[in-house]
Formats: C-alpha cells, structure tokens, sequence
C-alpha cells in the first residue's frame, strides 16, 4: 500500500502578528503539487521506519522522524495493536519551505489509517467534493456522518505535528488561518497548471526565518494571490541570499505567470502558461545552474 506525501506550497503567506508563544499569526494560501514524497507500508513488528530516495542522506529515520511520530500519534488514539514497517522515499529537499516533513507525516495519517482500516473511505485520498462550504474552519464537515468525526479526530492527531500537517492532510487547495492550521477550502481554478519547483540546495530552519521577521503587519491576505505576498520572503533571503539569485531565475523565464519563494523557502516556484514552456525554463535554469533542484510538475 502506497501514499504520496504531496509537496506543498504557499501561494501567498502574510505574517499578522507574532503571539506571546512565539509562533505567528498568519494568513496564507495552500497548493498541492500532483506529486512528492512516497510512503509505503508492509507488515512489521512495532513500528519502524526506512529512508530511501535522492534525499534519504542526513535524515534520521529515529523516532524523531516525523513518519514516527505521526504513526505513534495515530497508533496510539485508536488503539491498535498490530506494528507496521514504513519505506520513505525522500524526493523533496528537507527543510525547504515545501512541507517534505509535514507532508510525510500527513500521508503517513492517511496511509495507516487504510493500512489499520481505521477510516474505511474517511481517508482524506477520498474527494471532499461535495458539501465543503467556504466558512467551514475545517475539513471534517467535507465527509459524511462517521467519517467526519474520524476525519476530525485524525485532523485533530495532524495539528499536533506541526503548523502545516492539517493542510498537508487534505492536500487540497487552501486558505490557512491561525498558524496556518485553521482551513477553509477555497478554488483558484488552478488544477492542472504547470509548475516549476527550483531550490538552490540551501537548507532553511522555518524557526530562523520566522524569529527573522521585522514585527511589521504590512496587512491581510488579498484573495488573489497576484496581489498578495510572501513576507518571509525578505527574512529567508537575508539567510539565505541564494534565494534572490533563484527568483530572479524564474522571472526570467518565458512564459512563468506568477513566481514567488514558498513557505519559509529556500524553494521558489513559477507557474506557466502550458507544460513545454515550463519544460524549456526548467532545460534553461538546469544549464545555468546545474546544482539547483528543480521539479517539473502540475498543481493538484
Ligand atoms: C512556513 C509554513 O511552512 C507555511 O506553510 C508554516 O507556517 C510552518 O509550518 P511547519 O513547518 O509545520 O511548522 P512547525 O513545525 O509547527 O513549526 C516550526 C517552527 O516555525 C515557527 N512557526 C511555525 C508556524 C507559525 N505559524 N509560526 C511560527 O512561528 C515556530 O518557531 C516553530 O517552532
Ligand atoms: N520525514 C521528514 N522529512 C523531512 N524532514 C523531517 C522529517 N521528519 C523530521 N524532519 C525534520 O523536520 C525539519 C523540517 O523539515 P521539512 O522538510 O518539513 O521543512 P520545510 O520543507 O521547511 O517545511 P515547511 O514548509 O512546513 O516549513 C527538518 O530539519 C528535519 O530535521
């Protein structure tokens, strides 16, 4: 049994505030990539875990590992008793503003729940197509009657893993309020849009980035993306000026509508008109700077 652990991005992300706990108050936009990271399960005793993939070097597969903790987390509301052997495939960068932790942990939720048959068709891989209402603070009320309470349960388990693990949960298009845990599905109509994901190989600690914010509100989140921004952009490029070099790569572009850095970066992405001319920036920037990551892909 398989999950993908789908890379995120954010569209926009504006810092309001910054609370007396030390995390901050922000507003932002969700967007999943059509593809990620890869879980799988098979029989094991306890839990454990194997790390595979491009990225699988420097990531510790200890219980420290967010796949653990979101597998001990789950194991442990529902009571169950039997162990499972997990296989990571690390496609994404680690701490790289596109959620590779949060997302691993938000497919390990959804695999484990089918593996377990804890959620039967509750699992968030169902479409919430029908009933999601824009005020909703939540995905829950998206399944019918059962299923939203086990949804709301295995939501509850995603909030205390991380900011961005609800999010990656639902994997859908998403505006994110509070610390960017409280979420109302929104449609961009972008499904389908050719992407382009650059990162220059730069690790960056969203901590850093955040304490790294000038405390300034600059305002809410528009909901047109084009006319938003992202302010941790200012912070994560002051840490790593890398960044600057790589949206400016991006901008440069043929055809890339709309660039920006994600999340607490270092990626950046472009979003392109059609695949072939995100296919020529993407040949472009790998024959500029061939150490950079890049991933070519669609919006979910
Ligand atoms: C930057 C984003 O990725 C945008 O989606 C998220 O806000 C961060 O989500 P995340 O990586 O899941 O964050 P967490 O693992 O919960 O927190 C990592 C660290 O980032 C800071 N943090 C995170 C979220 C938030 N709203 N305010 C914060 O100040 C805190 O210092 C925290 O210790
Ligand atoms: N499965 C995992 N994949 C990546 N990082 C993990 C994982 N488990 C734990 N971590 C730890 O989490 C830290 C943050 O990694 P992650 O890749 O989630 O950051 P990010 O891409 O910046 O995420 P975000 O966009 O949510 O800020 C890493 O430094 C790493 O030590």
């Amino acid at each position: 049994m398989e999950e993908i652990a789908y890379a995120k991005l954010n569209l926009a992300l504006h810092v309001r505030a910054r609370e007396p706990d030390g995390y901050h108050r922000i507003e932002t936009l969700f967007a999943f990539c059509a593809d990620g990271d890869r879980l799988r399960v098979e029989e094991g005793e306890g839990l454990s875990l194997s790390i595979t993939g491009p990225f699988a070097a420097g990531l510790s597969a200890g219980e420290d590992n967010l796949v653990l903790r979101a597998a001990h987390a789950l194991r442990d509301r529902f009571g169950v008793n039997t162990g499972a052997h997990l296989t990571l495939e690390k496609n994404l960068p680690v701490a790289s503003g596109i959620g590779g932790g949060s997302a691993d942990a938000a497919a390990a939720l959804r695999l484990l729940a089918r593996w377990w048959d804890i959620a039967g068709d509750a699992s968030p891989s169902a479409p919430a197509k029908a009933g999601a209402q824009p005020q909703q603070s939540n995905w829950a009320p998206a399944f019918a009657g059962a299923q939203r309470s086990l949804y709301a349960e295995i939501e509850e388990i995603a909030q205390t893993l991380g900011a961005d693990v609800p999010a990656c949960l639902a994997s859908r298009t998403a505006r994110g309020d509070g610390r960017g845990d409280r979420l109302r599905p929104v449609d961009l109509g972008l499904a389908g849009t050719p992407v382009l994901l650059v990162n220059p190989r730069v690790a960056v600690s969203t901590a850093a980035v955040f304490k790294g914010w000038d405390g300034v509100d600059k305002g809410p989140m528009p909901d047109d993306p084009r006319e938003a921004r992202n302010d941790l952009q200012p912070p994560a490029c002051a840490l790593a000026p890398e960044i600057e070099t790589v949206l400016a790569a991006l901008a440069a572009q043929p055809g890339a509508t709309f660039t920006r850095m994600s999340g607490s970066g270092a990626t950046c992405f472009a979003l392109f008109k059609d695949e072939a001319v995100r296919d020529a920036a993407s040949a472009c920037i790998a024959s500029l700077h061939p150490y950079w990551w890049r991933l070519a892909i669609s919006l979910l």
